[in-house]
């Protein structure tokens, strides 16, 4: 067995979202979001499932920072229910959304636990949809309301920000896609919603330089990676392209000021474009103290003429697969890394989720999820040989802290070190959690 020591100073958390374990869907003034439409729409996710009590988290979140105080991280990642805040999606602020996350974080600091917080993890409004979504400029500036009334309504509490949870995400899987709320199917839509949600990102990062917030603020694009089946250049560009509209495309613009050309060709040849506004790039270039990177797997894919959107194939090489399908690819996490850290900098950077999707059910009290700790053990050690490197790596937040709803796939899908009886709603925390603990408190690794 070889030890993987960590850096000492490495902040070690685990994150989740306010739609996905909250529940209270319906409490204390919250008002609708796309994810309570879609999920009330039969046929959007799996077996039926909503967040309405989700893990009820709402109502148990002091049981959940004694499972996270006794796991040992010192952050944790959690969103912020815009619609708890803002019922109607604009105007009227609400007081009792407001105090929930008052409550939330004075317990976390009181247990030692930093928060970091994220503006926006998917749950928008219904009624800014109502009106075009993320494809109607207004809700720029909706966002950034929302986003200055928490800066000061949390200025000094909570000193570590993400404007967006995975902007590929919420644009192209939500609106080109047809997989995420609410649920679209149109390139060019998705692709201006694509440059909307970055506008706001900027103009809420300078909102926060405006007024002067303590702390630090980022956002958390998603990554894969794509290794190409052969060193032919048509498969290295293919690659390039299916990985670039998740990483250039949404860092190029914050990085350097501008969209990478080679996917505004390969989106132009779509027939789609992007309408800048005046002062656009400006605002999105804002520097940002951070970066959140989310890395699940990645791929072997080679070129193949008219397939998918950027004419790639995904080769099956027989590698393991976790119980939501996805290749368990650890060499590409260390890929994703020093790919960034090549092409963007010394920028510091917080892993904002990684983790592994295992069904394991309870037996005799106890969830024997060996998968999963294979799992992490793997992409730890990609984690180290990046930092090895030299990629500037501040901290880790495994996702998920606790089993919940995994959107379109509902509660099918478990991605949590602690696991939730939807039923009862009581936690039982697997193998995983008492491996990480230890790897908590060691700062080092066994492989
Ligand atoms: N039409 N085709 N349908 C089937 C084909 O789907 C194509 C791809 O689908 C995808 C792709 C990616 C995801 C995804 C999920 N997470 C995990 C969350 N991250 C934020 C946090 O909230 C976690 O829950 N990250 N990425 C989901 C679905």
């Amino acid at each position: 067995m070889a030890i993987i020591q960590f850096p000492n100073g490495i902040k070690w958390g685990s994150a989740t979202a306010a739609y996905q374990v909250e529940g209270a869907a319906f409490e204390d003034g919250r008002g609708p979001s796309i994810w309570d439409t879609f999920s009330h729409t039969p046929g959007k996710v799996k077996d039926g499932d909503n967040g309405d009590i989700a893990c009820d988290s709402y109502h148990r979140y002091e049981e959940d920072i004694e499972l996270m105080k006794e796991l040992g991280i010192t952050m944790y990642r959690f969103s912020v229910s815009w619609p708890r805040i803002y019922p109607e999606g604009t105007g009227e602020i609400n007081q009792p959304g407001l105090a929930f996350y008052h409550r939330f974080v004075d317990k976390l600091l009181e247990n030692g636990i930093e928060p970091m917080c994220t503006l926006y993890h998917w749950d928008l409004h219904q009624a800014l949809q109502d009106k075009g979504g993320w494809a109607n400029r207004d809700t720029i500036g909706a966002f950034v309301t929302y986003a200055e009334t928490m800066f000061n309504e949390f200025n000094g509490k909570i000193k570590h920000w993400l404007t967006l949870n995975e902007p590929w995400c919420v644009s192209f899987l939500s609106n080109h896609m047809g997989v995420h709320a609410p649920g679209n199917q149109d390139l060019q839509l998705a692709t201006t919603i694509s440059h909307h949600l970055l506008v706001a990102h900027g103009k809420a990062v300078q909102k926060f330089r405006e007024l002067e917030v303590q702390g630090q603020i980022g956002f958390a694009p998603n990554t894969t990676w794509l290794e190409p089946f052969s060193s032919r250049q048509q498969d290295i560009d293919a690659c390039r392209r299916e990985v670039g509209q998740q990483i250039e495309w949404f860092m190029d613009p914050v990085f350097k000021g501008e969209y990478p050309q080679f996917m505004l060709d390969w989106f132009n040849k779509k027939g789609v474009g992007l309408q800048l506004e005046e002062g656009d790039l400006e605002a999105i270039r804002q520097p940002v103290d951070f970066l959140g990177i989310n890395y699940y797997t990645g791929n072997l894919a080679r070129y193949k003429e008219d397939s998918g959107l950027f004419d790639t194939e995904h080769i099956e090489t027989g590698v393991e697969r976790t119980d939501i399908g996805w290749p368990v690819y650890p060499d590409g996490f260390y890929k994703v890394l020093t790919y960034i850290a090549g092409r963007y900098g010394d920028i510091p950077i917080y892993i904002t989720e990684n983790g592994a999707c295992y069904n394991d059910e309870p037996a005799d009290g106890r969830v024997k999820d060996d998968r999963r700790i294979s799992y992490l053990q793997h992409h730890l050690a990609a984690l180290s040989r990046a930092i090895e490197s030299g990629v500037n790596i501040k901290g880790y937040f495994l996702w998920s802290l606790m089993d919940n709803f995994e959107w379109a796939e509902g509660y099918s899908k478990r991605f949590g070190i602690i696991h939730v009886d939807y039923r009862t709603l009581v936690r039982t925390k697997k193998d995983s959690y008492y491996w990480y603990k230890k790897v908590i408190a060691n700062n080092w690794l066994e492989v």
